[in-house]
């Protein structure tokens, strides 16, 4: 089956006078329709920038990103192939949502992109209503301001805000990684099930391994802007290949472990999370 996104060769070399620096070198991976890849390395290691690099948001220096089989870059210039297909959910909602703006304005926002005809039809009240109750939220929220709202119900607000051009493919980027524990299995179990009832398609870029096992069909792990080790989560969580995967795995705690911290969540502690009341 042909992937729904092929990256190839991609590289991102940030230039400042005469001093030169690659973010992201020669990194290739594919992800398959209906497919959650996850993307993980240390801060700085590159992640974001190719999330904004298959997001539009910046330009790779090198290789090529195709969606569908076609190519989203012409030189500098996005091809926006199809307007709302792509979407990104940031990591920090504090940040990511104008707080100048009323939420039903920011959820409504992305349609602009869309060709009138679309716009009409995917900006019905009844639509917008439907979406803000499926991310958990009420009605009577469409009419306040990001500030009155907490990082969990921000991030469900920048969830809805993604999804409102019905896209195929979002990128994650460390979506829950700024939230309390409680709510981050919470917000992970949502884009769980929105996945599974809008048949949609994750790149899903983290630091923790958890959370990575937790959400991710295949992986790639990521250091100084390179690919070191790419494949199934199950291969690499029981036989990680490269030294730094290694080191990444000796970090985490045992499966089993009951204690729960913000940095590293079990599985079970998920479950135990999610099976509680938000
Ligand atoms: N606009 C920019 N100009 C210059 N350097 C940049 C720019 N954006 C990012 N970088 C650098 O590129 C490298 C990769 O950054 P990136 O944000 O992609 O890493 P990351 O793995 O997502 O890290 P984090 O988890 O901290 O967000 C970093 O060294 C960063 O400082």
């Amino acid at each position: 089956m042909n992937p729904l996104l092929q990256v190839s060769g991609i590289g991102k070399e940030y230039r400042k006078g005469t001093q030169s620096f690659h973010a992201v070198s020669g990194v290739d991976f594919s992800i398959s329709r209906g497919e959650t890849f996850g993307l993980i390395g240390e801060s700085g290691s590159g992640k974001s920038t190719i999330g904004k690099m298959i997001t539009g948001l910046e330009h790779p220096t090198a290789g090529t990103v195709l969606y569908e089989g076609a190519s989203l870059w012409n030189g500098q210039k996005f091809n926006r192939l199809k307007p709302g297909e792509m979407q990104i959910v940031f990591q920090d909602p504090q940040s990511s949502l104008d707080p100048r703006m009323r939420v039903q304005a920011i959820i409504q926002e992305p349609l602009q992109a869309l060709p009138a005809a679309e716009r009409k039809a995917k900006g019905t009240t009844e639509r917008l209503h439907a979406l803000i109750t499926r991310v958990g939220l009420k009605v009577e929220h469409l009419n306040r301001f990001p500030h009155e709202f907490s990082g969990g119900q921000r991030q469900r607000i920048a969830i809805a805000r993604a999804l409102i051009t019905d896209p195929a493919f979002v990128v994650l980027d460390e979506p829950t990684s700024a939230l309390d524990v409680s709510v981050q299995a919470h917000v992970l179990n949502l884009l769980q099930e929105l996945k599974r009832e809008r048949n949609l398609t994750y790149l899903f870029i983290s630091h923790n391994m958890s959370v990575i096992r937790y959400m991710c069909d295949r992986m790639a792990v990521m250091q100084k802007g390179r690919i070191v080790e790419t494949g199934t989560v199950a291969d690499i969580f029981t036989n990680p290949r490269d030294p730094y995967t290694q080191t990444l795995l000796s970090t985490l705690p045992s499966l089993h472990a009951k204690k729960v911290d913000n940095e590293c969540l079990t599985e079970q502690s998920y479950e135990k999370s999610a099976s509680k009341s938000s």
